[in-house]
């Protein structure tokens, strides 16, 4: 997988899969927004429901113009390449009716073909990367498939035995904020498992995944990752629990014999300040809303979800679905984040491309 990064004909404009999540979310509304906002620079392929699609546009604005095929059609004959002026679709149908902001569990398993027709897409050379609208992950689970989000499923569908969840956004203050990195080092997991899912193997291996991706495709040379520790004050010398003495240290020193320039454990609470942060390409969490809190509060609507250590490019928006908005009609959601997902997934497509030069 990946092989196809290389095959961009001269002049093509590339080309990302872009899946439209829950159809009963903002998912649809902004990826069609974002896709035709950057309808010039990348030919977005939206995989989803193209009847659910078209109308949902055709709201949205009249002059926006898809051109749909199947799934089937496409295996046979190749990508549509429709050109700058339009949008192009491959047809995922959905099983049920969509009402705004009601989740219906009959089309969890069409939300799931959307992947894996992205996946399916990557692999045929379809597509560079893929940009996912958000998905309800409940809804996936009452459709009866096991499901805790898009990181473990790409993951399981590719075969790739450990990822790392990365989100990312450019803070507005202070002015030369770099931009902010946060990994993290376990994913959707209780929070009462979060301890015994910390190993030093496995904080080894996402130290190394989260230093090689920085390294490919975001071309930062010698990443610096600054890691938190688990327990409040960093276990006060483990008066308050000895994960970051017994795991957590070790896996920093050993990554920095390894020649990873990680630094830590640091106490979570205080290390996210711009002291820290600005000699730092990235800061590991050791569990989501150890980091994402901070990463949200600082970017919300800017930040960009990004899969480390696939065999392929994935990147997301920095949001859920909000059925609170998309009940209330369309025009309430901000497509920002799922712009900056696209262009995210170009960037790292041209620079695997580049590289592969
Ligand atoms: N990439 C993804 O697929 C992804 C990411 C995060 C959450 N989710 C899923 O989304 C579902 C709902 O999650 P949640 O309720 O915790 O978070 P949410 O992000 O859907 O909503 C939280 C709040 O943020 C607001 N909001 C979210 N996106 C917005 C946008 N684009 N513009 C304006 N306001 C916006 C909502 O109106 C709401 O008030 C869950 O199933 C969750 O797992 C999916
Ligand atoms: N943890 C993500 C967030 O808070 O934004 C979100 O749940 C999406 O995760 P996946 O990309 O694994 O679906």
């Amino acid at each position: 997988m990946g092989a196809t990064l290389h095959n961009r004909r001269p002049g093509a404009r590339p080309a990302i899969a872009v899946t439209s999540g829950e159809p009963a979310g903002i998912g649809p509304e902004i990826a069609i927004r974002a896709a035709w906002a950057m309808r010039a620079e990348v030919n977005c392929v939206l995989l989803g429901d193209a009847a659910f699609l078209a109308m949902t546009a055709g709201y949205i604005d009249p002059a926006i113009r898809l051109s749909a095929l199947s799934l089937q059609a496409v295996r046979n004959g190749g990508m549509p390449h429709f050109g700058p002026d339009r949008i192009s679709v491959i047809d995922v149908p959905l099983s049920a009716h969509v009402v705004p902001g009601q989740l219906d569990k009959d089309n969890g398993r069409a939300v799931l073909a959307t992947l894996d027709a992205a996946i399916e897409g990557v692999r045929a050379g379809w597509f560079e990367a893929v940009a996912t609208a958000p998905l309800q992950k409940s809804t996936i689970n009452d459709a009866g498939v096991k499901f805790s989000g898009h990181t473990e499923y790409f993951a399981e569908r590719t075969g790739t035995a450990q990822v790392v969840m990365m989100l990312a956004g450019q803070p507005c203050a202070p002015a030369d904020s770099p931009p902010l990195r946060v990994a993290l080092a376990t994913t959707h997991l209780p929070l009462r498992d979060v301890a015994a899912a910390l190993t030093r193997e496995g904080l080894a291996t996402t130290l190394d995944i989260v230093a090689h991706d920085l390294r490919t495709k975001f071309g930062i040379a010698a990443p610096r990752i600054l890691v938190a520790g688990l327990n409040p004050h960093a276990g006060e010398n483990g008066y308050l629990g000895r994960e970051d003495i017994e795991v957590v240290g070790p896996a920093v020193e050993a990554a920095r014999a390894r020649g990873i320039d990680a630094r830590g454990p640091y106490p979570a609470d205080t290390l996210f300040q711009h002291k820290y942060l600005k000699d730092a390409d990235c800061v590991l969490a050791m569990y989501h809303d150890q980091g994402l809190p901070v990463l949200k509060y600082a970017t919300f609507g800017r930040g960009v979800n990004i899969t480390l250590g696939l065999p392929l490019i994935r990147t997301s928006v920095d949001h859920g679905t909000a059925l609170d908005l998309a009940g209330k009609g369309l025009g309430l959601a901000e497509h920002g984040s799922m712009e900056e997902a696209i262009a995210t997934a170009l960037r790292m497509a041209n620079a695997v491309h580049a590289a592969g030069k």
